[in-house]
């Protein structure tokens, strides 16, 4: 466990309570929204990134770095490693409490290079909540489910109402998501 984890969450914080809905253990999630970066099937130089239920309390996800993630050769960007995490993380508030929640702040520990064709393997878990606010954390480890860990993250996902997507995005495309969503008989604001 690294400094960084000692006090998190940050504050005193309730348990995270699953949505009633949300989808049972072995569900594969797919993506949410097809121009997502970290998900979407259309975004060709995106993650790609694959998540699956694993409890009520966690999601595992799996990235496979590309030729198009590198920032030194042959090795992941930090960055865009980060954004692999936001995904991860994003994923498990918003399919395990199915309410609509963006990124406030994300930390990343780098503990050991990421290299091109390498796929993590995300294990993220709710920690905690207080009011709007949802503490979630994950660690990303090479290769395999128990391969030796690369990455940990962590983040603070802040509620809001769907009108954070209809005000501040893209209102056409959010109407033309909604319409595919309905019509596959899909919730559409989870997370737009
Ligand atoms: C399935 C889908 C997967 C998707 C994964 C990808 C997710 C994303 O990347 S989302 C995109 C990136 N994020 C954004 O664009 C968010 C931009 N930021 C915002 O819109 C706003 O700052 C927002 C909504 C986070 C908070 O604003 P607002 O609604 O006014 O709430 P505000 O009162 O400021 O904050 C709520 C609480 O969070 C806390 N908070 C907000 N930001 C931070 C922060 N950076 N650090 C610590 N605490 C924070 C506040 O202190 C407050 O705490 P308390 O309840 O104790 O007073």
């Amino acid at each position: 466990m690294s400094k960084a984890a000692e006090n998190w969450p940050p504050e005193d914080t309730e348990p995270a309570t699953p949505h009633p809905d949300a989808p049972p253990s072995g569900t594969e999630l797919g993506e949410h929204y097809s121009q997502c970066f970290g998900c979407g099937d259309d975004v060709e130089s995106g993650l790609h990134i694959r998540s699956m239920i694993a409890s009520d309390m966690t999601v595992v996800s799996k990235f496979t770095v590309g030729k198009d993630h590198q920032g030194a050769p042959g090795l992941a960007h930090g960055g865009l490693l980060a954004c692999a995490f936001d995904e991860a993380l994003g994923s498990t508030v918003g399919n395990l409490l199915r309410r609509p929640a963006v990124t406030a702040r994300l930390e990343t520990d780098f503990v050991r290079p990421v290299p091109v064709g390498s796929t993590l393997h995300i294990a993220a878990k709710l920690d905690g909540v207080s009011r709007r606010k949802t503490y979630v954390s994950a660690e990303g480890r090479l290769d395999a489910e128990d391969g030796p860990v690369a990455v940990r993250a962590r983040g603070l996902f802040v509620t809001v109402g769907v009108e954070h997507f209809t005000k501040h995005g893209d209102a056409d495309a959010i109407s033309q998501f909604r319409d595919v969503r309905q019509a596959a008989g899909q919730d559409w604001d989870i997370n737009p």
